[in-house]
């Protein structure tokens, strides 16, 4: 299944072949196929449990596939490190963010932005250092975080922890990001804050997004892919996705929060 049907002129950012990964006997991938154009919006959704995470995982290099193919603009990254997927232009955040709490905010920007394995000579290097504090400020003020940039880490509230993992993710330049679930534990001004600031993402950066917020997905995302116990039940563009009849099937009570009704089931 793919978003687009036919590659975009300018190319695929990520395209995912079959990909398959098994727990034992619980396959938590199993068989996605995806292909992204550069500057994607798309969204993964599905119940608990539904493999969005381990698939994220295995975009990222954190877990590798037991089958199935993962390239990156055209290079193929099933078996490289996460390291070199991040150099590759892979950054993250996470569902529990990042953050180094004795550090102050914009150094863990600067650290995160700063290449993997490269640290060491970071201090030899004042001017780049400079400069990626100067690129840091400007990701901490697109995250509302610029007057909060030397406090301590650990000063942050919850929704202010997760702008940072985000600025973070931002740090490296990526051209593919994943968010898995940026939304999660924020409250309204928060998720306003994010949608804000998802709009601004450089159309450069394509994007993809776990979230159980169906607002945030309907916002931002252009595409969706719908999961259920691993396997691929739609992709298509957000409106029809999210009309599916399946989604509701598969997502009725878990994407709003609101447990189903023990009578009905709905
Ligand atoms: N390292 C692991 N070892 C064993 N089982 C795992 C492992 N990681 C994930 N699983 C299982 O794989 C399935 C998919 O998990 P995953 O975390 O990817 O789902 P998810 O869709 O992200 O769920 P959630 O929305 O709750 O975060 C689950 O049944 C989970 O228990």
């Amino acid at each position: 299944m793919t978003p687009t049907t036919t590659a975009a002129p300018t190319g695929t950012a990520l395209e995912l072949t079959g990909v398959t990964r098994a727990f034992g006997s619980l396959t938590a991938v199993d068989d996605v196929s995806l292909r992204l154009p550069p500057g994607a919006r798309h969204a993964v959704i599905g119940p608990n449990g539904a493999g969005k995470t381990t698939l994220l995982n295995l975009i990222a290099g954190t877990d590798r596939p037991d089958r199935g193919s993962i390239v990156l603009g055209g290079a193929d990254v099933t078996r490289t490190s996460t390291a070199r997927r991040s150099r590759a232009g892979i950054a993250r955040s996470f569902q529990q963010p990042t953050v180094i709490g004795a550090l102050t905010v914009l150094d863990n920007v600067v650290l995160a932005g700063w290449p993997h394995g490269g640290l060491g000579a970071a201090w030899r290097r004042p001017a780049r250092l400079r400069e990626r504090a100067a690129a840091a400020g400007s990701h901490l003020e697109a995250v509302g975080l610029a007057d909060a940039a030397h406090w301590p880490a650990s000063r942050l509230s919850h929704g202010q922890r997760r702008m940072l993992d985000l600025a973070a993710a931002l740090a490296g330049e990526p051209r593919l990001l994943l968010l898995d679930e940026p939304a999660a534990g924020l409250t309204d001004g928060d998720i306003g804050r994010l949608l804000t600031l998802l709009d601004s993402l450089p159309q450069s950066v394509a994007v993809i997004l776990v979230e159980h917020h169906v607002e945030v997905v309907a916002h931002f995302a252009r595409t969706v892919t719908v999961l259920a116990a691993g396997r691929v039940l739609v992709t298509a563009p957000t409106g029809e996705a999210l009309a599916h009849p399946s989604v509701r099937d598969a997502y009725r009570g878990t994407v709003t929060g609101t447990a189903p009704d023990p009578k009905t089931g709905r």
